[in-house]
């Protein structure tokens, strides 16, 4: 019988960064009730001071957004105690966040272009995406493929299957490298 699940005893945080669509925010809050760690989604955080993300760069531009978004995370990865945190899909755009992950445990969850069709809808929370949804999104990947795979420790490649199993292949790839 199999006994209970061996966590990887990590001191670190555990940092999810990824393109649009990949599972951060869900997945990040299902590997934290597994882990029994608090979860923190920086977007989320960004919303409850600044109201929506759409709105502010309708108000205030990207490159506001992306400042702002750099000092959200500054802030978020000095978490009191480890953590996982889910990162929105432009944060590896700032070198400051990406020195900062150097210290962290950074895992990269990827998808295919037709898994981000199917779940991205008509992109209208993600000011990024614009009125072609999927071909933005094939853009902003070839843009940023090779910022991700540099941050990261671990490469969780895109595969079918549901969220909990998504945290089960995480889980395994931390006890890998651990
Ligand atoms: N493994 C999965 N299987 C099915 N749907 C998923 C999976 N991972 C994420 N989703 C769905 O895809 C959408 C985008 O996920 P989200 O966690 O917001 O991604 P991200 O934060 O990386 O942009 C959500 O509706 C979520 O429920
Ligand atoms: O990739 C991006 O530039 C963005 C991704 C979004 O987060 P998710 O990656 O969680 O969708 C959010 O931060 C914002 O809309 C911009
Ligand atoms: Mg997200």
């Amino acid at each position: 019988m199999a006994g209970p699940e061996r966590m990887p005893d990590l001191s670190r945080n555990i940092v999810l960064i990824g393109p649009m669509g990949s599972g951060k925010s869900t997945v990040g809050a299902a590997l934290a009730r597994r882990m029994g760690r608090p979860h923190v989604d920086t977007d989320h955080f960004f919303v409850a001071r600044h109201g929506s993300i759409a709105e502010y760069f309708v108000q205030r531009g990207e490159s506001a957004f992306r400042a702002e978004e750099e000092r959200v995370v500054a802030e978020l990865l000095d978490a009191p105690r480890p953590s996982v945190i889910s990162l929105g899909g432009g944060s590896v755009l700032s070198s400051r966040t990406r020195e900062a992950l150097a210290e962290q445990l950074v895992v990269m969850l990827d998808l295919t272009e037709q898994q981000a069709a199917q779940r991205l809808g008509d992109g209208s929370s993600r000011p990024v995406l614009g009125d072609d949804p999927v071909t933005a999104w094939r853009r902003i990947y070839a843009e940023r493929e090779a910022l991700y795979r540099e941050c990261a420790d671990v490469v969780v490649e895109p595969a079918e299957g549901t969220i909990d199993e998504r945290v089960d292949t995480i889980v395994r790839a931390l006890r890998a490298v651990h």
